[in-house]
């Protein structure tokens, strides 16, 4: 064990060849599809000052051109370690030149050539966090790439076993047990091995990235009613009550399994922390409805900081100035708390 002094966790800029102390790491901005808003929405925020550099991944004259679209002039430096600038680019070309709103399989290789960079960066300590801006899935399998998520190609990525898609927004925290998947396949998916897992990454990261000692989370039902009794469905009785069992008996305070449909009440959530839905829409519209547009995604379980926004490609408002940017904004402020909390001195 080093001394404080020692124990101050500092990285080596391959790049630069010099050493970056972690907290002035800059953060990357992958910019998403770029027939999107992912692009429009990076440029709007530039006249705002981040808490620190950040590092926009994308297409130069993609980003020129836009910007030219939305009637902003900006100026953004190219990425350079050795300089500590508010907002700079990494320059990454697209294979095709982009309309906005006008989706072109063509250019799927480059989104994930941008959350490469970012997911690269992060796990060899060059970045603090990645803050993605929205891709479009369809167009990436569309090039014969399968992808269902961010989610699950940064777990991919990071080989990473499971990972928790968390969504925050107007006070409530939403976490999911299955995320991109038919709805036909949920109850197969929904197995003890994953709701076990789910909550104990849910329950830690609560603990360790948001600072709450002792985690209350809602856990809700699957079936209508929570199964009623088992006279709507057997997963309540079969699959989450054993689970919910198993870890109070570890000290986790979990409540449920809950009927979706009034667990979103005043009087459950003012005294929880978190919900777990069990599937992408029992849980999500809930959230978008109290604060769409401004909240945010979370990436727990990994061994980066990921977060994101809580819409998506938007194509119908790509290059029209009409995209709100407070949820890619929210996302910046947010991978930068956990970027300070994560490598605290105190870790
Ligand atoms: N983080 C990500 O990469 C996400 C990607 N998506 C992807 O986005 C694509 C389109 O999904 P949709 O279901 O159409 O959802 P969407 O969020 O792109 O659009 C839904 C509606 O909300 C509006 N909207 C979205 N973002 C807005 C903003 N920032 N400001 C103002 N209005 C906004 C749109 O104009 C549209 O009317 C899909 O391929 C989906 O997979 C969806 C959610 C998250
Ligand atoms: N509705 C949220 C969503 O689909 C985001 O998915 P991901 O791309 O962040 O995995």
């Amino acid at each position: 064990m080093g001394a404080p002094a020692t124990r101050q966790r500092l990285c080596r800029s391959q790049a630069a060849g010099r050493v970056i102390p972690v907290q002035q790491r800059p953060l990357l901005i992958s910019s998403g599809e770029p027939a999107g808003i992912g692009p429009d929405l990076c440029l709007q925020l530039l006249d705002r000052t981040p808490p620190r550099p950040v590092v926009i991944a994308g297409d130069r004259h993609l980003l020129t051109q836009r910007a030219r679209q939305l009637g902003l002039t900006v100026t953004l430096p190219d990425y350079d370690p050795a300089f500590d600038v508010p907002w700079s680019l990494l320059p990454i070309a697209t294979a095709t030149t982009v309309d906005a709103g006008l989706l072109d399989a063509r250019n799927a290789r480059y989104v994930l050539q941008l959350l490469d960079a970012g997911i690269d960066g992060c796990m060899q300590d060059r970045f603090a966090a990645l803050v993605t801006a929205p891709v479009h899935k369809g167009i990436i399998n569309d090039a014969g790439i399968a992808f269902t998520g961010h989610t699950e190609y940064l777990a991919q990525r990071t080989a990473t076993p499971r990972v928790v898609m968390m969504l925050a927004g107007g006070g409530m925290r939403v976490a999911l047990a299955t995320t991109h998947l038919p709805l036909a396949a949920v109850s197969t998916a929904l197995t003890a091995e994953v709701l076990q897992e789910t909550l104990t990454i849910l329950h830690h990261a609560l603990q360790q990235q948001f600072g709450l000692p002792q985690p209350r989370i809602l856990v809700a039902g699957l079936n209508p009613h929570a199964g009623e009794g088992g006279h709507m469905g057997r997963e309540e009785i079969e699959v989450i009550e054993p689970v919910l069992h198993t870890l109070r008996a570890q000290g986790m305070q979990l409540q449920g399994p809950l009927p979706a449909d009034t667990l979103f009440q005043l009087k459950y959530l003012a005294n929880a922390d978190a919900v777990l839905a069990m599937y992408h829409d029992q849980g999500l519209p809930v959230l978008k409805y109290a604060s769409f547009g401004e909240g945010i995604n979370i990436t727990l379980g990994l061994p980066m900081i990921r977060t994101s926004v809580d819409h998506g490609t938007a194509l119908d408002l790509a290059g029209t100035g009409h995209a709100r940017a407070e949820s890619l904004w929210a996302a910046l402020l947010e991978a930068d708390q956990l970027a300070r909390h994560r490598y605290s001195p105190a870790d």
